[in-house]
């Protein structure tokens, strides 16, 4: 039976945040990339005039499609010059055909969101001499430079236990606690998140970063399935599979990606698991999203004293050192293995990572997705791809609002702080609860408590 879906979330959705994002947030975050863009092109030669122009054509490009945003005007399809020249999935014209005349007020928040990243790239792309400029890229490396203090933390911690990953593979009770340690410093390095965080102080990044915060962090999990996926490890590693693999669908750049590697080495140090996919974005996106350049950044970042400024004879070096060229390894062993697939910024939601989706790569991740004894999807995005960014009611079973991937074969788990309207897995009740002590603090925003960064939800599924 055909069950009728509810709605995707709209940006004319009143009082809802995906309303407030599209109205006050793009605007910034175009804006931003136009500063960006200015701060760059003084970097350029003076007298490499043609970089220049067409940097300022870039920068031009931009402020226009900023008005354009702020004007309400309708969303247009790309050209065939730029969906050729930016290899622009087909998908997103298909849309705005089936959905004709929608403007930036009154669009999908999902479609419109990606979209934007998707009209920022071709204006990139279409540029010889800034084909490969990531706008965002200054921005990244800022926030993970702010991030010194947990990420000297979490080396330290991983140097720790370097020693004595051995013995911690022995102790079943140690692994679980570990296993829900790392799963926590994966899951809150989200907080850092750019796109939310706009105008983070160092004492902001600092705050979300430390031990204390994870261990009052752990109430702030409002779903947690947790346990469902460390039987699921525990039954592969009990029946003596040695080719365990485990996939990471990454979010953020920086101190995330920091912390989801952290949470690889510790898999593969206790021999939890003997492979890790990571599967990355293959353009800029939602401004700090992953990709391959920024994983190969982030180690040498950690290699470079002038970036860290820790004292290169001292332990924090030392630790730093030894998690690089514990990443380098894996890495060039292929225990850890990268790759960008273009299905991951298509505007498609994860109901397409099924066979039935052969135009834009569903069915090529799907059958990548069936390989790995756990999928692991981070951040917010992803939750909302996951659910289809459905307006369901909040008390919706996980089951249910996954669609096909409830069933298709893949065992996943939903590592997401709560940073969008949709919500779902609810207990009865909670909802209200929250929605009420939002509300005090924010009069009229009550629901946007499952927008604020605040709360987490971890959520498991499997159909085998
Ligand atoms: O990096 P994350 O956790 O996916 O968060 C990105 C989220 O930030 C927002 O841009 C604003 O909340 C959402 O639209 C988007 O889902
Ligand atoms: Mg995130
Ligand atoms: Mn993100």
């Amino acid at each position: 039976m055909t069950t009728d879906l509810p709605p995707r979330f709209f940006t004319n959705d009143k009082g809802t945040f995906g309303e407030y994002t599209a109205a006050v947030r793009w605007p910034i975050i175009v804006q931003n990339a136009v500063d960006d863009m200015k701060k760059e092109l003084k970097t350029v030669a003076s007298d490499d005039l043609e970089k220049i122009k067409q940097g300022t054509t870039i920068t031009n490009e931009l402020v226009e499609f900023r008005q354009e945003i702020l004007d309400r005007k309708p969303l247009r399809p790309f050209t065939l010059e730029e969906a050729e020249i930016a290899s622009v999935p087909g998908s997103y014209n298909e849309y705005l055909i089936a959905h004709n005349g929608v403007t930036w007020d009154k669009v999908e928040w999902l479609f419109s969101e990606i979209y934007l990243y998707r009209r920022v790239n071709v204006y990139f792309k279409c540029q010889p001499l800034w084909k490969d400029f990531d706008i965002f890229d200054g921005l990244k490396q800022f926030t993970f430079k702010s991030s010194l203090h947990g990420v000297v933390e979490l080396a330290m911690r991983y140097k720790t236990l370097s020693s004595q990953f051995a013995t911690i593979s022995e102790d079943k009770e140690l692994l679980e606690i570990l296993f829900k340690e790392f799963i926590e410093i994966s899951l809150w390095g989200n907080a850092t998140d750019l796109s939310l965080l706009t105008n983070a102080t160092l004492e902001d990044l600092k705050s979300v970063q430390g031990a204390k915060v994870r261990a009052a962090s752990e109430a702030k999990i409002v779903v947690n399935d947790t346990e469902k996926a460390w039987k699921k490890l525990m039954t592969l590693r009990d029946s003596g599979c040695k080719n365990v693999r485990v996939d990471f669908v990454l979010d953020n750049s920086g101190f995330e990606l920091y912390a989801d590697l952290m949470f690889a080495a510790f898999l593969l140090k206790t021999n939890l698991a003997q492979k890790i996919k990571l599967h990355g974005k293959d353009i800029p996106y939602m401004v700090s999203d992953v990709m391959l350049k920024d994983f190969h950044i982030l180690l040498k970042d950690l290699k470079d004293r002038s970036f860290f400024p820790v004292d290169s004879e001292s332990e924090e070096s030392k630790a730093f050192d030894q998690f690089a060229d514990d990443i380098s390894t894996f890495f060039t062993n292929n225990q850890i293995e990268f790759e960008a697939d273009s299905f991951w910024t298509t505007d498609l939601d994860y109901w397409n990572i099924d066979p039935s989706e052969n135009k834009y790569n569903g069915a090529k991740v799907y059958k990548d997705l069936l390989k790995s004894n756990l999928v692991i999807f981070k951040g917010d995005l992803n939750y909302r791809k996951l659910t289809g960014d459905r307006a369901w009611p909040r008390t919706t079973a996980w089951n249910v609002a996954i669609g096909p991937l409830a069933t298709n074969g893949i065992t996943l788990l939903s590592l997401r702080t709560c940073k969008a309207d949709v919500q779902v897995a609810l207990p009865t009740g909670l909802d209200e609860g929250l929605t009420q002590l939002w509300e005090k603090d924010h009069p009229g925003q009550g629901s946007w408590w499952c927008c604020s960064g605040k709360w987490a939800v971890i959520c498991y599924a499997t159909s085998n």
